[in-house]
């Protein structure tokens, strides 16, 4: 069996695409287990194939020559679209319309894109299951319809560190530019005036500055603004209260922090919940000459009460990196009203910032198309490279387990719930089975339908198909080295073409384990067998008597098909008994008669694995 090490782990099913030629070899090594090189983890998350080998990479459909193709579709730094160029073909098409970039995401395993890329379900319809990957060379995802993405089982991916510190410094230059008039200034100037009195400032040494979002730009903004002799207070329900401790910042409610405010910088993300939080009421709330910083997103803010806001003077002033509509509309009030600077969402745009973005994306976007899943994935849960190492050929058991328990099911019966039942030594709180839950949902929906299944969109196909996946444990006494003792998948209430495999309870039972690094098949309904899971398996149940084994071993050389493992289960001497046989090919039709036709088999199943 191809269980090379490193493993591959699950993430998509469909075919192989071959490992691009030019990539850098020891990237996947690299990154499968070991932790980022900035602290974060990557983790690898291959897709187990049907055909028995751990070897499938996310991408859905390399290009002709074997190496996937990625579209940016915005301007990226030079040494990201580099490493890009290393493992893939890369398509740069900037400003597309919306109908191009439908008509050209049907030809790409991967789309990188900026803020301004509007990646909408149509793009992923369009895409028609070819699209592996979304990479966002940026923070905020807003622009991509995550769910619609999660439902075609494509990864999102982001960059979200790169750019902190340039969107922190962009808060501050329009803080201090707001405060001191120097845009406004500064055109007055080059329009041939000199009107010293006009630019009178504020200073903010002394001031409150409110912090509306205390994450990663917003604690660097804090940081700052404290080095200019500001107070900082942060509003924040998500965010830790030591973390702001640790800066100096007292983290208060939202109506405190807006009515005790000098300043207010934005900086959380644009979701529904934050959509238009800044309207008539919420700046009706605020210290008269309040002034505003916005390098968060537009959508934020209502625009149209802000305008108000600044015109009756409860807002001094305003600083907007980000517009609801971006660009804005050509004479829209905001973006030239006097008391407004404004830039055109440059928060990220240091060059240092985006050639930290575009390598991160870059690694992210070809981690994922190698079938590793980087630890920014913003659609799927994530998993630590350590523990998909660990649980890599459990991975590939779960799978196998899901696909011969579906096969064994007589057709029409319908499947209702499965039941998953891990045993292990493990404390359940350390044994995490997302994964393992996943790639059984993988195993079950595959085969008899043309979705297909990776640790994205699991849940979400098992859901849609009313698949209602219930998980046990069974602790055992033993070593806790050993992440799990056997995983069984039960049917309930479904009729087997193979009655062998139902339990005395009536479900289709199988169960594995995992020997060596190899996923073995150990029990049969309640037959136990012994064999590997590689290839194809053929089960027969027969009165136990010798001589059977021989027959069907004799029908099977004869007809050229090599076996890899045999293994015979019964109940009790002379009384029912199951025989496994692991065999490389599919036999031919004619093989399988035969063995129908030796006498004692009362029943036999080819199952592809
Ligand atoms: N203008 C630009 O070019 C850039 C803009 N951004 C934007 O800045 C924002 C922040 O980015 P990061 O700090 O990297 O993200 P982050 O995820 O580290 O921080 C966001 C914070 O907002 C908080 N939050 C969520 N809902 C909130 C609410 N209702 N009220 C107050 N806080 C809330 C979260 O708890 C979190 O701590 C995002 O919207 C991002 O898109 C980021 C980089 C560049
Ligand atoms: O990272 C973010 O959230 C940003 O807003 C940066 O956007 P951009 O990549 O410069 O289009």
């Amino acid at each position: 069996m191809a269980l090379a090490t490193p493993l591959r782990h699950l993430i998509a099913g469909q075919p192989a695409a071959p490992e691009p030629t030019g990539a850098p070899a020891s990237l996947t090594a690299q990154r499968a287990f070991l932790p980022h090189h900035r602290g974060r983890l990557h983790a690898r998350f291959a897709a187990s194939p049907s055909a028995g080998t751990a070897r499938v990479v996310a991408t859905a459909a390399a290009g002709a020559a074997g190496r996937p193709t990625v579209l940016v579709t915005e301007k990226l730094g030079a040494a990201g679209l580099e490493l890009l160029r290393s493992f893939a073909n890369v398509d740069c098409a900037y400003e597309l319309t919306a109908e191009e970039l439908r008509a050209k995401v049907s030809l790409v395993d991967a789309l990188v894109v900026r803020s301004a890329t509007r990646v909408s379900r149509e793009v992923f319809e369009a895409a028609r299951g070819r699209l592996r990957v979304v990479g966002r060379a940026g923070v905020g995802i807003d622009n991509v319809d995550l769910q619609a993405a999660t439902e075609a089982g494509c990864l999102v991916v982001n960059a979200p560190t790169a750019n902190t510190v340039a969107a922190a410094e962009h808060a501050v230059a329009l803080l201090a530019a707001m405060a001191r008039n120097v845009a406004q200034a500064d055109a007055s100037l080059k329009a041939g005036k000199w009107q010293r009195s006009k630019y009178v400032g504020v200073s903010l040494v002394g001031k409150t500055l409110a912090i509306m979002g205390f994450g990663k730009v917003g604690s660097e903004v804090a940081r700052r603004a404290k080095g200019l002799g500001m107070d900082v207070i942060a509003h924040d329900p998500y965010a830790p209260v030591d973390r702001a401790r640790a800066i100096g910042v007292d983290l208060v409610s939202f109506d405190e922090a807006i009515s005790t405010a000098d300043f207010i910088s934005l900086h959380m993300p644009l979701t529904p919940s934050t959509t238009k939080l800044f309207d008539d009421e919420t700046f009706a709330k605020m210290t008269k000459g309040v002034r505003i910083i916005n390098v968060a997103r537009g959508g934020v803010v209502d625009e149209e009460a802000l305008l108000r806001a600044l015109d009756n003077g409860t807002v001094a002033q305003a600083a907007l990196d980000v517009f609801f509509e971006e660009p804005p509309p050509k004479d829209s009030k905001l973006v030239h009203h006097e008391n407004v600077t404004v830039t055109p969402h440059l928060g990220a745009s240091t060059m240092e910032a985006q050639e930290g973005v575009a390598i991160e994306i870059a690694e992210a976007v070809i981690g994922a198309l190698k079938g590793e899943l980087a630890a920014t994935a913003v659609n799927a849960p994530m998993v630590l490279a350590e523990v998909l190492s660990e649980l890599s050929p459990y991975i590939v058991l779960a799978e196998k387990l899901g696909r011969l328990a579906v096969q064994l099911v007589a057709g029409g019966s319908g499947i209702k719930g499965v039941k998953v039942v891990y045993s292990s030594a493990r404390d359940p709180d350390d044994l995490d089975t997302r994964i393992l839950r996943a790639m059984i949902t993988k195993g079950i929906v595959e085969p008899i339908s043309s979705a297909f299944v990776n640790i994205v969109n699991a849940d979400y196909v098992a859901k849609q198909r009313g698949l209602r996946i219930i998980e046990e444990r069974i602790l055992l006494d033993g070593s806790p080295e050993v992440p799990i003792n056997s995983i069984q998948v039960q049917l309930a209430n479904v009729e087997s073409k193979f009655a062998g495999a139902l339990s005395d309870e009536g479900d289709i039972r199988v169960e594995g384990k995992v020997k060596d690094g190899t996923p073995h098949l150990t029990l049969v309904g309640p037959f136990s067998v012994d064999v590997s899971l590689e290839g194809n398996l053929i089960l027969c149940r027969q009165v136990d008597q010798p001589g059977i084994i021989g027959k069907v071993g004799s029908i099977l050389g004869k007809m050229n098909l090599n076996v890899n493992f045999m293994s015979v289960g019964r109940i009790a001497p002379g009384k029912q008994a199951i025989m496994a046989i692991g065999i490389d090919e599919e036999p031919e039709k004619e093989a399988l008669k035969l063995i129908g036709e030796t006498p004692s088999v009362q029943e036999f199943v080819f199952l592809k694995l």
